[in-house]
This record gives C-alpha cells, sequence and structure tokens, in this order.
C-alpha cells in the first residue's frame, strides 16, 4: 500500500536516511520505532511529501507521489505537534480542512464527539491546552475517513481518559483492515497497537519484521524486553563499527 523505495536523505552533511527501504501493507500496524533523531518524523514526512528525499521513491497505492498532492486524501496525518492558525476557532479549522477535501462528503466524527470538542467548537486554537491541542489533531486525522492513517505519537500530552478513547478509535480502525503506522516511545502503548515492528537505527532499517517473529529472534515473551534486546543490538554493532574504525 505504501512503498518505500531506496530513500536517501540527508540534511547538510547529517545523513539521516541511508538507501531505506520499507513496504506498509493494508491490514497491518506498525510500530516505527528508534533513537530521539534516528529518522522517524523524517521518514514519515517523506511520505507526505512534507519533505523531499535528496533520492528514492515513494509509492502509495501503486502511484508514485512526485509532485502530487491528491494522495494525500488517502491518508490521515496526526503530527508530533499540530501548528493551526491561531486566531481561529476549533470549529473553523474543522470546516477549513473540510472544505480543502470537497470531494469527502461523510465525516468520521466519532472523536470530535467522544473528546467533547463539539462542546468546544467556538473556542480560539491560541486558548487551547496541549492536550487539547492534540485533541484536535487526533480529531482531524480520523475525520475523513483515510484507508492510511499516519499517527505521531499520538497520545503524547493527553489526560488518560484520552488515551483510552483514542486508543480504542484506533484499535476499531484496524480491524476495518486499515493501513496504520505508529510511532512512540511507549513501547505498552505500541504492543497494544500494533503487529508489526520497525526499528530504526543510525540511518538503517534495523530490523523489520511481525512482533511475533521480534519475540522468536529475540527469545524474549515481551514487546518491552524484546525491544531491550533489540536496541541493546544495535547499541553492540555500533560499537563493533567503532572498533573497527580505529584498528
Ligand atoms: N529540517 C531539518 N533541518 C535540519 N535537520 C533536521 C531537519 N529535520 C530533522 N532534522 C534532523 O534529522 C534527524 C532526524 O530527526 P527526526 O525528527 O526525523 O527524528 P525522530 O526519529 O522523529 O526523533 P524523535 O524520537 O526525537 O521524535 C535529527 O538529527 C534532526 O535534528
Amino acid at each position: 500500500m505504501i512503498s518505500v523505495q531506496q530513500i536517501h536523505k540527508k540534511f547538510g552533511k547529517l545523513e539521516v536516511l541511508k538507501d531505506f527501504n520499507l513496504e506498509f501493507e493494508a491490514g497491518n500496524s506498525y510500530a516505527l520505532m528508534g533513537p530521539n533523531g534516528s529518522g522517524k518524523t523524517t521518514l514519515i514526512k517523506i511520505i507526505l511529501g512534507m519533505v523531499i528525499p535528496n533520492a528514492g521513491d515513494v509509492l502509495v497505492q501503486g502511484e508514485a507521489i512526485n509532485g502530487s498532492y491528491a494522495y494525500r486524501s488517502k491518508i490521515g496525518y496526526m503530527p508530533q505537534i499540530g501548528r493551526y492558525p491561531e486566531n481561529i476557532k476549533i470549529g473553523q479549522v474543522f470546516s477549513m480542512m473540510q472544505d480543502i477535501r470537497p470531494e469527502i462528503k461523510a465525516y468520521d466524527l466519532e472523536l470530535v464527539n467522544d473528546f467533547g470538542l463539539n462542546e468546544m467548537l467556538d473556542k480560539p486554537m491560541h486558548t487551547l491546552s496541549g492536550g487539547t491541542r492534540q485533541k484536535v489533531s487526533a480529531a482531524l486525522a480520523f475525520m475523513f475517513q483515510p484507508d492510511i492513517l499516519i499517527l505521531d505519537e499520538p497520545t503524547a500530552g493527553l489526560d488518560p481518559i484520552a488515551v483510552e478513547l483514542l486508543k480504542n478509535k484506533i484499535k476499531r480502525e484496524r480491524e476495518k483492515g486499515k493501513l496504520i503506522i505508529i510511532t512512540s516511545h511507549i513501547l505498552s502503548e505500541l504492543e497494544e497497537l500494533t503487529n508489526h515492528a520497525i526499528y530504526i537505527f543510525e540511518g538503517d532499517v534495523f530490523f523489520n519484521d511481525t512482533v511475533d517473529s521480534l519475540k522468536e529472534i529475540t527469545g524474549e515473551n515481551r514487546f518491552s524486553t524484546a525491544i531491550a534486546r533489540l536496541m541493546e543490538w544495535s547499541l553492540k554493532k555500533n560499537t563493533k563499527k567503532t572498533e573497527m574504525s580505529h584498528a
């Protein structure tokens, strides 16, 4: 459904993604993991056409995204930090987004209602708390019933009730066969919501397989300990590289 082919991305001298290849299939939910600064958000932004790679292609449902924006309506994106025009009201943000996508007539307003945003439509964006802003971002990601959901640290800043509401929503969408990609540092959350693990390290895909295989390969039954094992292995590989370069 999304094919990332030989993507290379540098910011100045910093090589963030080196010859990156990944396939994301419908019906699967992917945990995109890696240390801070490993390139998770950069990869997401490349898929969304918000960052242009130095080389490589991204195909969404078989079509290269190069320069096209139509494909974006298939993707619901929840950014790590949502940025909105500050002087407009929540309701205006929703109607503005609906105007941008006139081809979509049926809206999914479950999260708007679950989060109680329908009672705050007149609140200006600049008056919102960080968590309420996150709720607006979540509601928008699901509003247009996209086939693909990309959620960058979706529960960061949400209160425990909102976290449960959002997690349940993600699970319901997954059951409908959608493709879901989630980045998070909260391993318990990834364990609950995903069936496929991708671990990025130093610009490369260090691990890319099902959560079941991850547990089998690491010999660990729990997701969090399996990931801890992967992290250890990635750091050891790195130490070996440094030792070799000093030899
Ligand atoms: N526009 C930019 N200009 C220069 N460097 C950038 C830019 N965007 C990202 N970077 C750098 O690229 C690297 C990868 O950043 P990215 O945000 O993709 O990491 P991440 O894996 O999402 O991190 P985190 O877990 O902290 O959210 C970082 O070193 C970051 O400083």
